[in-house]
C-alpha cells in the first residue's frame, strides 16, 4: 500500500485541475525488482537496466501514455520543472517489415507505476498524465493501478522443458545468401550486409520469460537488459553488449560494435584470439563500415564527434571489436532525429542502407520484429538505447532466438553460421 500522503494526495487532486505530467513517488522494500514485476498481473510490463555495474534497474507496469510515433514525442515537463515523464519500449528493425503481432513499429510506455532500483535502494513511482485526459477517469486509473498491486515473488528456477529446434534459413540457405552477398557484383552495391536467423525452440511447457531473462543476465554482465511483455502472448527479453546511444542532455555516447572472435578458457590463448580478431582484415571492415557510417549521420547533427581507438568486449562466449564515439549535440536535436540518423546501424543492417535492407528483405524469409530494432528508455534529459540484439521472442509453445552476423567481403558461410551459434550461446545453454 502507498504511504498515505500520497493517497491524501490523490483525493485532494479530485477538487483541483491538475495538468500535464505528476509523479509521486515513495521508498518501497523491494530487493529483487524482477520478481516483483513477475508478480504483477498488469500489462504491458517491461524491464530495463542500462550498461555498468551501477545502472539503475527499472521495472514497469500499466501504462499512463503510450507514443507510438518518435516524431509525436515532445518529452512533457511537470509542472513544477523537476520531474520528467521516462518511457521505455522501443522500435523494430524495419517499419516496413513488421511481424510480431502486438509489438508495432514504435512502441514507448509511460509506466502507470515505476519501480526504480538503485544501489539497494528502491522507489515506487506512480505517474498520471492529464493533458487531454478527464481528471476523475485518471484519477481512478491510478487507484485501481495501486490496489492491483502484488508483493514480489521468490526467485524460482526455470522450469526444464525439452524443445524441438527449427532454423530459418537451414545452414544451406545461409550458404547461399553468404555467396550472393560476398559477389562482386553485390560488394559494389552493399560492401556489408547484416543477415540473421531465426532459431524457433517448439517447447512442451511454456517458458516464464522474466525467470529465463533473471538467469540469462547473470551470464551478461556488461551488457544492457531488456524486457517488453505489451500481451499475454508474447514477450520480448534480451541482453545487448551494444549501446545505441546515450543522450545526456546534448552529450551523445555511441559506438561501433562489431567483428567478433570466440573465447578461450586459457588466458593467453584468449588474449591473442583478442590481438587476432584486431588485425583482421575481414573483421575490422566490418566494424570500421558502422563507426564510419555513424561519425557521417552525427556530423550534421553535432559540433563534433570523435571515435576512440578499438577496443575488445569481452562476453562469456565471445569477443567483439568496440570503437567509442561521443559528440557534442547542436541544442535543436531531439532523440526523434538520432533515432532517424542512427537507427537501424550498419550492425544490425548494413550499408549503404537502404541497399542492404532491401537484400535482407528480399533474402530473409523470417520477420525480424524488434530483433536488430532499438530499445530502451527516453526522457528529456536521459535517454539510452541498445540495439536490441542477444534476444529472444517468448510466446506460449516456443522461445524463437535471433542472431546475424555482418556480412562482407572475407566472410565464409561456415564460420558465419559458427558466429550465429556462438550469439545465442548464453541463453541456449540454460534451455538446456
Ligand atoms: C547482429 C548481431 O551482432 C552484431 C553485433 C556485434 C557483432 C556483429 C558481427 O560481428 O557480425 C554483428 O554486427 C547479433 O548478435 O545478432
Ligand atoms: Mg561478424
Amino acid at each position: 500500500m502507498p504511504p498515505s500522503a500520497i493517497t491524501r494526495r490523490l483525493s485532494a487532486m479530485r477538487t483541483q485541475t491538475p495538468s500535464g505530467f505528476v509523479r509521486l513517488g515513495w521508498p518501497v522494500m523491494v530487493e529483487r525488482p524482477l520478481e516483483w514485476l513477475r508478480a504483477q498481473s498488469v500489462l504491458p510490463r517491461f524491464y530495463w537496466r542500462s550498461r555498468g555495474k551501477d545502472a539503475c534497474e527499472h521495472a514497469g507496469i500499466g501504462c499512463a501514455h503510450l507514443v507510438t510515433a518518435t516524431h509525436e514525442w515532445e518529452p512533457a515537463a511537470s509542472p513544477d520543472g523537476v520531474e520528467t515523464p521516462r518511457y521505455f519500449g522501443g522500435l523494430a528493425f524495419d517499419a516496413e517489415a513488421l511481424g510480431w503481432p502486438g509489438f508495432g513499429a514504435c512502441r514507448f510506455v509511460l509506466p502507470r507505476l515505476e519501480l526504480e532500483h538503485r544501489a539497494g535502494r528502491a522507489v515506487l513511482y506512480l505517474n498520471l498524465y492529464f493533458d487531454g485526459r478527464d481528471r476523475d477517469a485518471e484519477l481512478d486509473a491510478a487507484e485501481a493501478a495501486l490496489n492491483a498491486l502484488r508483493p514480489a515473488l521468490s526467485p524460482a528456477p526455470l522450469t526444464p522443458t525439452g524443445f524441438t529446434r527449427h532454423d530459418r534459413p537451414s545452414a544451406r540457405e545461409w550458404a547461399e545468401w553468404i555467396t550472393q552477398a560476398t559477389l562482386l557484383s553485390d560488394q559494389a552495391r552493399t560492401p556489408k550486409v547484416v543477415l540473421s536467423r531465426e532459431s524457433r525452440l517448439a517447447t512442451a511447457q511454456p517458458v516464464d520469460p522474466w525467470i529465463l531473462l533473471n538467469q540469462w543476465r547473470q551470464l551478461a554482465g556488461d551488457c544492457f537488459h531488456f524486457g517488453f511483455q505489451f500481451a499475454p502472448e508474447a514477450a520480448f527479453i534480451g541482453c545487448s553488449p551494444e549501446r545505441l546511444y546515450r543522450r545526456e542532455g546534448t552529450r551523445l555516447l555511441s559506438e561501433a560494435l562489431a567483428g567478433t572472435s570466440r573465447r578461450d578458457g586459457d588466458p593467453a590463448r584468449d588474449a591473442a584470439l583478442a590481438a587476432e580478431l584486431l588485425a583482421d582484415p575481414k573483421n575490422r571492415r566490418e566494424n570500421q563500415l558502422v563507426h564510419a557510417d555513424i561519425l557521417a549521420r552525427l556530423a550534421p547533427l553535432s559540433h563534433h564527434a570523435s571515435l576512440a581507438e578499438p577496443g575488445i568486449v569481452k562476453l562469456r562466449a565471445l569477443q567483439h571489436i568496440r570503437r567509442d564515439i561521443e559528440a557534442e549535440l547542436h541544442p535543436w536535436v531531439r532523440d526523434r532525429h538520432l533515432l532517424a540518423a542512427l537507427h537501424p546501424t550498419p550492425a544490425v543492417g548494413g550499408t549503404p542502407r537502404d541497399a542492404a535492407l532491401k537484400f535482407i528483405r528480399r533474402h530473409e524469409s523470417h520477420r525480424r520484429g524488434w530483433y536488430a530494432g532499438a530499445c530502451g528508455m527516453l526522457s528529456h534529459e536521459t535517454t539510452e538505447l541498445t540495439v536490441a540484439i542477444r534476444c529472444a521472442r517468448v510466446t506460449a509453445g516456443a522461445v524463437t532466438l535471433y542472431a546475424g552476423a555482418g556480412i562482407v567481403i572475407g566472410s565464409v558461410p561456415a564460420a558465419e553460421w559458427d558466429e550465429l551459434e556462438a550469439k545465442i550461446a548464453d541463453v541456449m545453454s540454460l534451455l538446456g
